[in-house]
């Protein structure tokens, strides 16, 4: 039976509008070779909340991020972002007019420090206004004033005592935070985060957790990759399905879990699953997740060995 939900207007189900959406795509399509990556007809992401964006590996998930943030460009397609059209605008661009992204491994520069790294992620620096880049005392002050900034949030991430240390020597859960704390220096309306808890201790994921929830709380709009099922039923208002390129299913991350096309996109990465195990049981998201994590673990034993 169709179903009705307080953040879509009309139907639950793939690609239903949203009351108030940040982000509204149409027709994003993307191909290597012969190969259809992403092929998604409309998709809105809610504002103000914490969105999952699901599906087994390959599905187009990265991919999809990559072409809303301007990493990639599409064959097809428009999306908007506050309203304003951002299809085929460049990254740099996208981030200062509030959509910020993240990497599923984190592109912080290890022979830069803690403190530099923060430093690039302000979307205007100091000097790259002709300008202010003339006139030293504004440069200074604006370099005084993003600095600051980035002592605070170092601060909030608890990584406040590793400010002077080179980010190579952080653990992969402490770049996890510095990536995040990164993104957030230039005030982003949406942060979109690659898979947020791959390669995170248990120890730091609570603390991961908190500051996904606290994003919310503060107004930001959260989308997020993420194979860990416990996360994405623990903190998302709303899941989005991705499976072969398309949305294939979204809702309520109570309901979506039951939805038999969620239980068919993990299946179809998973010929070797035991299909009683999967269908219908109380174990699904327990199952979903071992699955997932088990065609992760492949992945990554491949590309260890390529
Ligand atoms: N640069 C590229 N060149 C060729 N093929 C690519 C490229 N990027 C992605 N693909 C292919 O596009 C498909 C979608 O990949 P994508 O990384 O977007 O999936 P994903 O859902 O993010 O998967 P994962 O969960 O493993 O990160 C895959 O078949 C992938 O091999």
């Amino acid at each position: 039976m169709p179903s009705t939900h307080p953040l879509v207007t009309g139907t639950v189900g793939p690609g239903c509008a949203k009351v108030d959406p940040i982000v509204v795509a149409d027709g994003v399509s993307r191909t290597f070779g012969g190969l259809t990556a992403v092929d998604v007809a409309h998709l809105e992401i809610p504002r103000g909340k914490i969105t999952a964006l699901i599906g087994p590996n390959g599905a187009g998930k990265t991919t999809m991020f990559n072409l809303l943030t301007g990493f990639d460009k599409p064959n097809t397609g428009t999306w908007n972002f506050n309203g304003r059209s951002l299809a085929g605008v460049p990254a740099f661009k996208v981030a200062r007019a509030g959509m910020v992204r993240t990497f599923q491994l984190t592109k912080s520069l290890g022979r830069l420090t803690v403190l530099q790294n923060m430093l690039l992620g302000a979307t205007k620096q100091p000097g790259e206004n002709i300008f202010t880049a003339l006139v030293r005392p504004l440069w200074k002050s604006r370099e005084a004033e993003i600095t600051i900034k980035a002592d605070e949030l170092l601060a909030r991430f608890k990584l406040d005592a590793k400010r002077e240390d080179y980010a190579a020597s952080l653990s992969g859960g402490q770049r996890k935070l510095l990536e995040m704390a990164r993104a957030l220096m230039s005030d982003p309306e949406l942060i979109m985060l690659d898979e947020p808890m791959a390669g995170v201790n248990p120890a730091l994921t609570q603390s991961l957790l908190g500051h996904i929830k606290n994003l919310k709380s503060d107004g930001t709009s959260v989308l997020f990759v993420e194979h860990d099922m416990h996360m994405v039923t623990h903190i998302s208002d709303w899941v989005i399905v991705m499976a072969e390129g398309k949305v294939v299913a979204e809702g309520p991350p109570e309901t979506v879990m039951k939805d038999p096309a969620v239980i068919d996109a993990y299946l179809g990465a998973h010929h070797d699953t035991d299909l009683g195990d999967l269908t219908g049981g109380p174990n699904l998201v327990e199952d979903a997740r071992a699955a997932a994590e088990e065609v992760h673990e492949h992945k990554h034993h491949k590309e260890d060995k390529s």
